[in-house]
Parts: structure tokens; sequence; C-alpha cells
């Protein structure tokens, strides 16, 4: 009979009591399907009396959790804490320096030091696994370095932020305000310890730059990817972009081109038909497009306590299995630096101009925009009460870098009343 793998849990907040959970409740199904059992001998937390509403007395406690990773009565670790640096990196390290596997949901860790745990988890002959890292529940990890290993990937692209994607779909749907709607977040156990990660775009960048490298066979490169985070996004914008046909997502591009590595991620408006532009609440979408096997679409929760222990032990299990995949799909010494792609490519914007009410207005901000060589596809005025007109512009295909110049120019303009907005509209 096969010795149980026994995994000690690192964080016992959101994840690590769903990991416990999950385990108490499918435990027997679990060494079925791995052919040993899965045994949960110790956990660490910050406090050790706070009720979590389970029994976490059949387990080891260590209050420090790098402790977890010196005890003879563990293979891996579940590290499930967070935070860049700090303990969760001297445990993962600790552990992987003494060949104990790890299984992490850390994507702040593994996007700045990813490069770094993958080549000691290899030469210490252990495995590193971050599946709930990215995308929560969705297996797009185990997708992109198994099933899909075949291809040449040109481009992988999605929505990686539950919590954004919440707040944007509330507020369209609801009108509620932002902050409430980011306190619901909150509650429902989706945002991070600091939300600004969520809001600020960063929590998706990590995970962006970490598809990119296992996509792109490239080092991990956050400080590559371009960011731009939903603060800015008004109701009147998910608003007038709903009448023009389109919704506001927070989506990320990593493409590989002659030019190198691009990875941004920024709101953007998608056509609201379209399978991004359908996605709701806390609903995450990846999309990898192959060489050989076109385009693919993965769709699921991507936070929460069950999806995100679903996607720990689904890792758990394949290490259970003996499997052993490299971190990002191949050896870490193998992963090349990647250049910086120079800027996204031209494409449509949506402007939301407020404005004057008065006569000429329109023809300034059309020879601004025409001085730069942007046409307009569409524009609209609705009805509006008072000397402030808002406008809103479809651009046809152009430049940011015209479109800045363009609306700089029609910001300084006294007929100008507030910042101009705009945002790329993609083709998804
Ligand atoms: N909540 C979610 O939906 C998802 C979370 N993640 C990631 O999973 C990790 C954990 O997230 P949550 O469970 O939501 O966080 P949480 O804040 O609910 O729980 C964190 C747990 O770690 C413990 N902890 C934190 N710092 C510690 C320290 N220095 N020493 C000892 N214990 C410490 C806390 O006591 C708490 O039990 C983070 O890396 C997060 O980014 C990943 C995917 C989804
Ligand atoms: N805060 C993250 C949690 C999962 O990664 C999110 O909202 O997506
Ligand atoms: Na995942």
């Amino acid at each position: 009979m096969t010795q149980p793998l026994r995994i000690a849990i690192a964080g016992l907040g959101t994840v690590g009591v769903g990991v416990v959970r999950m385990v108490t409740a499918h435990g027997d199904r679990m060494a079925a399907r791995a052919g040993r059992a899965i045994e949960i001998t110790a956990v660490s937390a910050r406090s050790r009396t706070k009720d979590r509403g389970v029994d976490l007395s059949p387990y080891g406690w260590e209050d420090d959790p790098v402790a977890l990773a010196r005890r003879d009565d563990v293979d891996l670790i579940v590290e499930v804490m967070g935070g860049e640096d700090g303990p969760a990196k001297v445990l993962t390290e600790t552990a992987l320096g003494s060949g104990k596997h790890v299984v992490t949901a850390n994507k702040a860790m593994m996007a700045r030091h990813g490069q770094a745990l993958a080549e000691l988890a290899e030469a210490n002959g252990a495995v590193l696994r971050y599946e709930a890292a990215v995308a929560g529940g969705i297996p797009i990890m185990k997708a992109l370095t198994e099933g899909l290993a075949g291809n040449g990937i040109e481009r992988v692209m999605g929505v990686m932020n539950g919590t954004c994607n919440y707040i944007l779909t509330q507020m369209e749907q609801t009108g509620a305000d932002y902050a409430d709607v980011l306190m619901k977040a909150q509650q429902l156990g989706y945002a991070e310890a600091d939300p600004a990660f969520d809001v600020g775009g960063i929590d998706a960048a990590h995970k962006l730059a970490l598809l990119a490298a296992t996509s792109f066979g490239t080092r991990v490169d956050f400080d590559g990817v371009q960011i731009e985070g939903i603060e800015q996004v008004s109701l009147a914008d998910i608003e007038q972009a709903r009448e023009m046909g389109y919704r506001v997502k927070l989506l990320g591009i990593a493409r590989m081109g002659e030019d190198g590595l691009e990875q941004r991620m920024q709101p953007v408006l998608v056509p609201a038909s379209s399978s991004v532009g359908r996605l709701d609440g806390v609903t995450n979408m990846v999309i990898v497009e192959g060489d050989f096997v076109g385009r693919t679409v993965f769709t699921g929760p991507g936070a929460g306590e069950g999806p995100t222990a679903s996607a720990i032990l689904g890792d758990v299990i394949d290490i259970a299995r003996g499997l052993t995949v490299p971190a990002f799909g191949q050896p870490a010494g193998t992963l090349i630096a990647a250049n910086r792609a120079a800027t996204a490519g031209p494409a449509s914007h949506y402007l939301r101009l407020t404005l004057t009410d008065a006569p000429g207005t329109l023809a300034q901000v059309a020879q601004a925009l025409a001085k730069h060589g942007i046409s307009i596809n569409r524009m609209r005025q609705n009805d509006h009460e008072g000397e402030i007109a808002p406008v809103l512009i479809v651009t046809h295909n152009c430049a940011r870098t015209d479109l800045d110049a363009a609306l700089a120019e029609i910001a300084g303009s006294p007929a100008s009343l507030a910042a101009p907005v705009a945002l790329r509209i993609e083709e998804v």
C-alpha cells in the first residue's frame, strides 16, 4: 500500500478553510483517484483560537508557519497565507529547499519570485504548483502545461480578477455604489487582503505574467505588464458603454510578436454579445490561441472558497499521483528572458467628453482629433439640461499616443469642463 501524502496548511482564511472542508468532504474520493490517502497533519495561522467553523483538533498546530516545513510528518505544504515576501516566501523556500512539495495560491509571490522558486524546486527534486493562483477554479495552468503543451501559443488573454468583474457587473446591473460593491466582494471572500491589488489591476497582472511565462516559455516578467485598474471607471461609462453595445471589462492580453512580449492589463470596452462581454459576477475567462489547436476558451469561477480549494486539491492530487510537471511547463533553466514590446497596436476608442453647450464646441473637438489623424466612427450627444453637454465618441483605429495628444488639447480648451475619459475597444 502506498504511503499517504501528508500535507500541512499554512493560512486558515477563505482558502485554507476551504481546503480543510474539501479534504473532509472528499477524502475517500481523492484517495481513490490519487491511489493513496491525502492526510492533513498540521496547520498554522495567526490565531489558534478563532472559530473558523471547521474542526482543527485532529491536526498538529504551529504558531510559526515556517515550522511546518521542518516537520517530519509533512510531505507537502499548502501555502495559502498570501504576501509577496515575508513568511510565505520563507516557508516556500524552506520547504522546497528540503525537498518538500509546495502548492500555493499566491500569485504575488509567484509573479515576483516564480523563477527562483522553480529553480529551487527542481534543484531539490520537489514539485511547485500554483493552479489556484491563476483564474481560481479554472484549471488553466494544467491546460497550458499539459493539454496544450504541443502548441506554439500566440496569444493568451482574458478576465482574471473575480472581484473586479463582480464590481463592474454589480454596478451595471444594480446601479450600486462602487464602495458598497467592493465591500460585498470582500464579505464573499473574493478580494485580496489589500483590495487595492484587485481594483488597481495588480492581482490580475500577476496572473497575466504567470500565464505569459507558461504560454511563451519566458521568464516571468511582472514589471513588464502595463497596468491600469478600474478605479477611474465610472457608472456613467458603464451605462453609456452598455447603450452603445459594449461592456466594460478588466481585460489582460499577452502576445508574443516579432517586436517582443506585449503584456497589458486594463479596463476596455468589449462587444456586449462577445463571450467576454457576457461574463457576469466572479466568473473569469481565459482564451488561449495556439497554432495547431486554434482558439480555446476556459471559463469558471475565479475566486471564493470552493473554487480555490478545488484548484489547490487538483494540484495536490497530481503530486500524490507522482506527476512532476515543472512550474512553468518546462525546466526553469530553459525559460528565456523576453524583450518587451513597445506599445499596444492601434485600436478603436470610446471617448466621453464633458463640454460647454456652446456653438462651435463640437467643431473644436473634431478639429483636435483630425489634427492628430483620428477619425470619428460614431458620435452621440444625449439630451441634457443646463450648460454641460456630455459627448460620446467612438473613434476609428488610432494609436494611443495620437489620441492622448488630441485629448490633451481638448482638455486644455475652455470648452472642456472635466477630464476626458478614453477607453480602448478590444475585439475579443
Ligand atoms: N480568496 C480567494 O478567492 C483567492 C485567494 N487566493 C490567494 O490565496 C491566498 C490566501 O487568500 P485568502 O484565504 O483569501 O486570505 P485570508 O486573508 O482569508 O487568509 C489568510 C490566512 O493566512 C494567515 N496568515 C496571513 N499572514 C500570516 C502570517 N504572517 N503568519 C501566519 N499566518 C498568516 C491568516 O491568519 C489567515 O488565516 C492569497 O495568496 C490569495 O491571493 C487565490 C485565489 C483566490
Ligand atoms: N482577489 C482575487 C482572488 C482570486 O485570485 C480575485 O478577485 O480574483
Ligand atoms: Na486556476
